[in-house]
């Protein structure tokens, strides 16, 4: 810890030149949009008439809000936007955070009448975002969530037939695609938040490019066989050519599914139940408050970029004077001087995982009891994606009274949402950033700075009920210093995953596909040659029936390839139990000043087997005792970790059942084949000691350590498996079990077993 009187945000912080978050360097005018945004409420276009017709003959509760939306900058510009929709197939829409995209332009398309031959599907690139925004705009529309408003995200489903406007992840529509190809039901696609350029929605903009394209065409043919048809009839009937052929334009009148005409429709396949289905043109919608419209304009066939400008309240914001040696107690200092000399409000804390909110929780809820006497509570809630959505949906309750609620959240809280009552943003400059070294498979997890994006995404989450304050913990020089925008996801990430997405999605050649960051060849020769040594893809690089059943899971492939597994070793229940457990980053707490009882209690659990077979000792207990949470307490289990694991757990045995796979299916205490369905999905994540007692990979021959936090630390066995291959300090392994040598040739019908690949997929010199 440093000095903590160091830091205090009189001295320490100065005002910002740009009051209302700084602009970005290309805005002169100092909204934070570009200087080609006019200055009025209104980007292109008039403004709208303040009420519109609405008869929302679906809302059975009634509509709350209305008055606020009115007040939103993004509701001058309506008719803008619907015009710019209605006449152009794709649209960028840039205005600033808070704004009203997210949660207005959606309406606008529903109240007009719009989306009269599909839904609408919002984007988003986080679970948390998408629930609470269908939750808000359902409270708006006037309709229980679920009905008319719904979201999708894994592993929970709020939608229904009569859903018309559905708030999803980018993952989840990816999975409607497999089942939908053209996707049907949908006739706009908003893609929100489109700057943060996350692995899935790049790969989503490709798809659904394709998907826009192959829907016109189709349209088109529609249309001039329709014409086609037209001048024959009529020179049948022996009167003139009809309206297109002589110049004027063709009023082709509205589509009925089934009807007699559908001119600006195309029909397709049958819907199962024997009923045609048709397509209409599908317009896509790009929107955010940090993106380089010109970029993506040209991806998106030329699209037509609108600039909504103008905010709701202004953000104040301020730079630390002076850098700060330690990030995590800067931000326990500065919220507990907000928290004792600043107004009303809750605060934000942008820190980078689970383990740092665990940390400065600790320290605030120790704090609590040395709060001057007169001044207010704190009640401190956690937020991070494997925290179970319950407890997530905690950040969204009003503070009691007398009591400021400080949220510490990862970048989950960047974007999109509007968490009610903050005020005041503490931004530590940095998170936890996923980067992959195809050249060796390695990927790493390392603490780095933010971009000028972020930052500007994070002074955002105040300033949206109220004026706002954002507290950067970093000098206005460093800002400065920061890149303008991360670098997009698909270029620093493992993309088995993509690929069988892709391939899953009928994309043949994925080396080809319209990337808007084309990946590098090596990253997917390797994603290619790791989804061949699962079987996944056979020599020709098509998909298998392997493959195809392993892309039906929200699981990475390796995981889908042992799930897979477990039918024929008998023992799908160990599987999914483990699996779920493995999704939560710490299942064990050990406080710092209670070390040794913490080890101690967790030492009941463990097996010698390693962290695998721990896991599921621990979910026997913890079943055994009936999920007592006192139970957790007592034994340093982490039991929000486990609750998260618990819903993984129902949805994937709910999956199963699902597909045809009985999920009760239990090999007793036969484990040593748990494990061997482990190495079926992970042979290439695995060890053999050395005669110095290190452990060398079988792929790469990379010399790794056993984390400190698994339970085979500092122990020699034959041969291990890991889940994670990870550079924090050093090339650590996680996740790790002891297995038997010659259990790995065994595991892969396409790779070790036969040798090198003969596939036509990878130069072969690209495996040691
Ligand atoms: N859950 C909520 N509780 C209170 N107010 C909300 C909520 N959701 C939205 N709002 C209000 O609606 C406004 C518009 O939110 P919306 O998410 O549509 O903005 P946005 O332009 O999409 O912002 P961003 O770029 O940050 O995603 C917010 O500034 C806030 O005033």
């Amino acid at each position: 810890m440093t000095n903590s009187t160091k830091f205090t945000p009189k001295k320490a912080f100065v005002n910002s030149p740009a009051s209302n978050g700084p602009p970005p360097a290309s805005s002169p005018n100092g909204t934070g949009l570009p200087s080609t945004a006019p200055a009025g409420p209104l980007a292109n276009g008039k403004p709208t008439p303040a009420t519109l017709p609405d008869p929302d003959k679906y809302a059975t509760v009634p509509r709350q809000h209305e008055a606020e939306r009115k007040r939103l900058p993004i509701y001058g510009a309506r008719q803008a936007i619907l015009d710019a929709i209605q006449r152009n197939a794709s649209v960028v829409i840039v205005g600033e955070t808070g704004s009203g995209k997210t949660t207005q332009i959606p309406q606008f398309i529903l109240e007009a009448g719009l989306a009269k031959y599909g839904g609408i599907a919002v984007t988003q690139p986080r679970r948390v975002a998408a629930t609470s925004l269908a939750r808000r705009v359902a409270e708006e529309v006037g309709t229980p969530l679920g009905k008319r408003v719904g979201y999708t995200v894994r592993f929970d489903d709020k939608s229904s037939p009569s859903t018309k406007l559905k708030y999803l992840t980018d993952g989840m529509l990816m999975r409607e695609i497999l089942s939908d190809p053209l996707l049907h039901r949908y006739n706009y696609i908003l893609l929100d938040e489109a700057h943060e350029r996350t692995l899935r929605t790049d790969i989503l903009f490709g798809m659904l490019k394709e998907i826009q394209q192959t829907r016109r065409q189709m349209c088109k043919d529609r249309k001039a066989q329709w014409y086609r048809q037209r001048v024959s009839d009529e020179a049948r009937r022996g009167s003139g050519p009809p309206a297109e052929a002589n110049g004027t334009d063709l009023d082709l009148g509205e589509h009925a599914v089934g009807g007699a005409v559908s001119t600006d429709a195309a029909e397709t396949i049958s819907a199962g139940n024997g009923q045609p289905r048709f397509v209409h043109e599908l317009k896509i919608i790009i929107m955010s408050a940090t993106l380089d419209a010109e970029r993506f304009a040209a991806y998106f066939d030329h699209a037509k970029i609108l600039y909504v400008a103008g905010r709701q309240f202004p953000v104040r914001v301020y730079n630390s004077l002076e850098p700060q040696t330690d990030y995590l107690d800067a931000a326990f200092v500065a919220s507990l001087q907000i928290h004792t000399e600043q107004g009303p409000g809750d605060i934000l804390i942008f820190l980078t995982g689970q383990e740092e909110i665990e940390t400065l929780e600790k320290l605030l809820t120790d704090h609590r009891a040395l709060l001057p006497r007169d001044a207010a509570d704190i009640l401190i809630c956690p937020l991070f994606a494997a925290l179970p959505p319950a407890q997530q949906a905690k950040v969204f309750n009003p503070a009691p009274p007398n009591t400021r609620k400080i949220i510490l959240a990862t970048n989950i809280a960047e974007t999109s949402i509007t968490l009610p009552g903050i005020r005041y943003v503490l931004d530590t400059g940095v998170h936890k950033a996923r980067g992959y070294n195809s050249k060796v498979g390695i990927e790493s997890l390392l603490v780095e700075p933010i971009s000028k994006s972020s930052a500007r995404q994070r002074t955002g989450r105040a300033g949206r009920e109220a004026l706002g304050f954002c507290y950067r913990l970093y000098t206005e020089d460093s800002f400065m210093a920061l890149e303008e925008d991360s670098v997009p996801e698909i270029l620093r990430c493992n993309l088995a995953a993509a690929v069988l997405q892709l391939k899953a999605a009928g994309v043949r050649d994925v080396l080809r596909f319209d990337y808007m960051d084309r990946p590098p060849k090596l990253a997917l020769l390797r994603a290619l040659e790791q989804l061949y040594s699962l079987a996944a893809l056979d020599d020709t690089g098509a998909l298998t029936k392997l493959g195809t059943w392993m892309a039906e899971f929200p699981l990475d492939p390796c995981y889908a390839k042992v799930l897979y597994e477990s039918r024929a070793l008998q023992c799908t229940t160990e599987i999914i139990d483990i699996i779920s457990l493995l999704s939560v980053d710490n299942l064990f707490v050990a406080p710092f000043h209670k070390r040794e009882e913490a080890n101690e209690a967790r030492n009941k659990f463990i097996s010698p087997d390693g962290d695998h077979l721990t896991y599921l000792n621990l979910l026997r207990a913890y079943q055994a005792v009936k999920g007592d949470i006192r139970w957790c307490h007592e034994n340093y289990v982490n039991a929000r970790g486990i609750q998260h694991a618990l819903e993984v757990r129902k949805q994937l045995r709910q999956v199963c059942t699902r597909v045809g796979m009985d999920p009760n299916v239990s090999c007793g205490v036969d484990l040593d084949r748990v494990l061997q369905c482990f190495v079926t999905g992970f042979f290439h994540q695995t060890a053999l000691l050395q005669p110095d007692g290190t452990y060398k990979s079988v792929i790469g021959s990379q010399f790794v350590r056993i984390h400190p936090a698994s339970t085979l630390f500092n122990s020699r066995r034959e041969a291990i498996l890991f889940n994670e291959l990870v550079f924090t300090t050093k090339l650590y392994v996680r996740g790790v079990s002891a297995i038997q040598a010659n259990w790995i040739p065994e595991a892969s019908p396409n790779y070790l077993k036969r040798g090198q690949p003969k596939s036509k997929l990878a130069p072969s010199s690209s495996i040691e």
